[in-house]
């Protein structure tokens, strides 16, 4: 089914309501596997980083790694969830190359962690409560790579690899409840979800959460409802959706894709999906097994857990600042309303603006540039503000030279343009281009008597007493300096001359 075949996103919302389910899988950052010694380091040779106990051979025990325990119950605080008095693992049985074991230890029943929430905004400020049903611990698996075939799936692939180094990687699963009452904007609020669970894994300093590197990958689950009731459809599950715009376009695609099927008389099948890049679109993957089909039980190699209470509100008293509180902060620092800080965040300009004021800029300086031109050209170049071919030192330099006179903003313009179109450093721009505000009496004299001379009529009215007139012939002087004169001291010499006394 391609996008263009389906029905239209708000037909699809005119007859029915989406709920929605996020399954977050965040590979923590411990130095070794979960159950074994073996390291995590990305990018190693193939099968270097594997032992009998990560590759499930006979006679190996699991060990639990006590940093990958910790993380998971900073996750579970950070989320405001439940922390298990006494917890297991469990065995998930199922047959696949990726997982020599044929079982992935997970955590089934009894999670570490539930019954949580995370609040998150909506590009409006609008706060979204999604429930969390829990978080829980568990394995990665291998790596297979499909050879040989056009589509790099295993359908039409001459011959698969299979790359054990990944499996027994630490995993965190963060299963929301189901989401209901988003309406149209349930593909808005999976996206800011994913968006803001990342900030918190990042701030919490338990894995580097990045989507692009699958550190963390979002499986979408979705159904629809006729309007007005109250059961949940069958649900079907875009598996590994690994960037925060493809979260937005999966969820949005299958609410097409459901209300195209159901309207046309079909059944929704439960099963996994695959999403596609390219056009948006997702396939069907494989029927979904249900969950007693994994056949689940408790694993008797792992002894259980049971986080003591104490370590448990050490750990939470030890928890960093959050985004969210973080957020509120800078905003009171900032002195912006709701809406300019919403701005702030939708731009992504948070950590640019932070970096300027370390550099020595003051805040409002700060956002004013990464704001006003910097965001402008992110925007016509779509690409991110912390893109941007000028750091943070550069802007504050700028604004230094601003703030001490040689620079209006008019030239500072210039001077920044000529940064991102990479001339070097603001000084040397300024240098080469002979930039600077021109102050110097002597220099702006013959401009300003030039000015008065060309207005006559401008500057009888200004001798007559309205002295609001003096900005033409400001203006005047500007033009002919080429914006390179000192506004303010122009006004007083234009007055000056005229023999008026400044209001
Ligand atoms: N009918 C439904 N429509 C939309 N979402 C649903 C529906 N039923 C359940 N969900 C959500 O789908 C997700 C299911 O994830 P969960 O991990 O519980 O099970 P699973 O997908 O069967 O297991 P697995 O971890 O093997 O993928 C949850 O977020 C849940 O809230
Ligand atoms: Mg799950
Ligand atoms: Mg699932």
């Amino acid at each position: 089914m391609s996008v263009s075949n389906l029905v239209s996103y708000d037909d699809a919302l005119a007859s029915y309501d989406p709920v929605m389910g996020l399954e977050v899988h965040v590979e923590l950052g411990t130095k070794t596997k979960m159950f074994c010694g073996c390291s995590t380091e990305l990018g190693a040779e193939p099968n270097s980083q594997v032992c009998p106990t990560c590759l499930g051979l006979p006679g190996s025990l699991p060990v639990v790694n006590a940093v990958g325990v910790e993380s998971a119950v900073k996750i579970g605080l950070a989320l405001n969830c439940e922390i298990a008095e006494w917890c297991r693992f469990a065995r998930k049985n199922y047959f696949y190359p990726d997982m020599p074991k044929n079982f992935q230890t997970s955590q089934y029943d009894e999670p570490i962690a539930f019954n949580g929430y995370l609040d998150v905004q909506l590009e409006d400020g609008e706060i979204f409560r999604v429930e969390i049903e829990r978080a829980h611990m568990e394995e990665d698996t291998g790596k297979s790579s499909h050879i040989g075939g056009a589509t790099g799936r295993i359908h039409g692939a001459s011959h698969s690899l299979l790359d054990y180094n990944r499996a027994g990687i630490p995993l965190i699963e963060i299963v929301t409840k189901p989401i209901e009452g988003a309406g149209a904007r349930a593909p808005e609020v999976a996206k800011a979800y994913v968006a803001e669970l990342r900030e918190l894994i990042k701030a919490l300093g338990v894995s580097e959460a990045r989507m692009d590197k699958g550190q963390m990958r979002c499986d979408v689950n979705l159904s629809l409802r006729p309007n007005g009731t109250e059961k949940f459809g069958t649900r079907s599950e875009t598996k590994n959706v690994n960037s925060l715009r493809s979260v937005e376009r999966a969820a949005r695609f299958e609410i097409m894709r459901h209300a195209t099927v159901l309207t046309d008389g079909g059944t929704i099948v439960q099963e996994t999906r695959h999403f596609h890049e390219e056009d948006g679109s997702t396939t069907a993957g494989r029927i979904k097994d249900n969950a007693e089909d994994y056949r689940y039980f408790p694993e008797p190699d792992l002894v259980p857990i049971a986080p003591a209470r104490a370590w448990v509100e050490e750990l939470r008293a030890g928890l960093p600042e959050l985004p969210r509180v973080r957020r509120a902060r800078l905003q009171g620092e900032w002195g912006l309303s709701d809406k300019d800080m919403q701005s702030v965040l939708n731009a992504g300009a948070v950590q640019p603006i932070l970096d300027t004021i370390a550099a020595g800029a003051p805040a409002d300086q700060a956002r004013k540039w990464w704001m006003g031109e910097l965001a402008r050209r992110a925007n016509e170049t779509g690409t991110d503000l912390a893109e941007q071919p000028i750091t943070p030192a550069q802007v504050a330099r700028v604004t230094a030279l601003v703030a001490e006179g040689k620079l209006n903003d008019k030239l500072a313009r210039q001077v920044i343009e000529a940064v991102l179109a990479g001339e070097g450093e603001p000084d040397e721009v300024v240098a080469a281009r002979g930039l600077a505000v021109v102050s110097d009496d002597s220099a702006l004299g013959a401009a300003v008597d030039q000015a008065i001379a060309g207005n006559a009529a401008i500057a009888d009215k200004i001798r007559d007493g309205k002295v609001a007139a003096v900005g033409a012939l400001v203006g005047a002087v500007m033009k002919a300096t080429r914006g390179q004169a000192d506004a303010a001291r122009v006004k007083d010499l234009i007055l000056e001359r005229l023999g008026v006394e400044a209001q």
